[in-house]
């Protein structure tokens, strides 16, 4: 007679803690994507399979079984996007290339609390003055500089934080306007940089491509976005791939400063 062993160890229950953060951290990540559609399609197509085949249809269950044989392969090819997410995800808190801003967590610790509003104040201003004029801009916050994805689409800078410049960068008329700033370290890294997407369904519907590229940048990376509408003159806040609309200059100052 066959016998159970139903002994339950601790790592048995860290395995499946783990387990429930990964499906969690899947779930987040494609909360609101196109990709939830997908997963409950290829959920249903399953639970036809395993239907077919308890009642023995042996053609549907041929065919619905080549299909899930493939299946691992089908999803890489399908969430392509959505796996390079989550691999972005858990590797940029690893990366080699950011021992800078690990030595910058270290050298922050102990400037714990460090009031950032002096070196935010042309930040406000120039978005305050771009609000009045409606005049479109994208301004990203990084922990870091990673080169080969900001440098690449944009136009290397590396100058000093001014509110003159910001303004100057996102004018009509500047061959920079178009596409987003990168700040690092209250210094202007790039412009007209090109940002990825987010393919969020959740967004208001007048969200154009400015603000989607903000969200965008905020889902794949811990960098923050400011936005400054063209048509509206709204300022937006991104962080995390969620956003905060038509925030006053105050609320942007606070949420820098918290954040930067
Ligand atoms: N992938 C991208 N990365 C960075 N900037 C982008 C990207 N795509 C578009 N933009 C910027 O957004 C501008 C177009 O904005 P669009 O009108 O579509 O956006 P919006 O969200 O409606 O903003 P607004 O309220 O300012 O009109 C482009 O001129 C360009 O400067």
């Amino acid at each position: 007679m066959e016998s159970f062993d139903f002994s339950f160890r601790l790592l048995d229950v860290i395995d499946i803690l783990l387990v429930a953060v990964i499906l969690y951290y899947i779930y987040s990540l494609i909360r609101g994507t196109i990709a939830v559609n997908i997963l409950i399609g290829l959920g249903l197509i399953y639970v036809i399979f395993l239907l077919v085949q308890q009642f023995n249809m042996h053609l549907l269950t041929s065919i619905f079984g080549g299909f899930i044989s493939v299946g691992s392969l089908a999803l890489v090819v399908v969430f392509q996007q959505e796996i390079r997410r989550f691999l972005i995800h858990i590797g940029k808190n690893i990366s080699v290339k950011r021992k800078n801003y690990l030595w910058s967590i270290f050298v922050n610790k102990r400037a714990a609390g460090r009031d950032n509003r002096m070196h935010l104040k042309p930040i406000i201003d120039a978005c305050r003055n771009m609000s009045k004029s409606h005049t479109g801009a994208l301004l990203v916050f990084a922990k870091y500089f990673d080169e080969e994805y900001y440098q690449s689409s944009g136009e290397y800078i590396d100058a000093e934080l001014s509110k003159r410049l910001l303004e100057s960068i996102f004018q009509k008329n500047s061959p920079l306007h178009d596409g987003a700033v990168v700040i690092v370290d209250f210094k202007i890294k790039t412009a007209s940089c090109v940002l990825p997407l987010s393919d969020s369904e959740d967004l208001p519907l007048h969200f154009g491509l400015r603000h989607r590229a903000a969200i965008g940048v905020s889902e794949v990376s811990d960098a923050v976005a400011v936005v400054v509408s063209e048509e509206t003159g709204e300022i937006s806040f991104a962080k995390d791939g969620n956003v905060n609309m038509n925030i006053s200059h105050e609320e942007l100052e606070e949420l820098l400063n918290a954040t930067l």
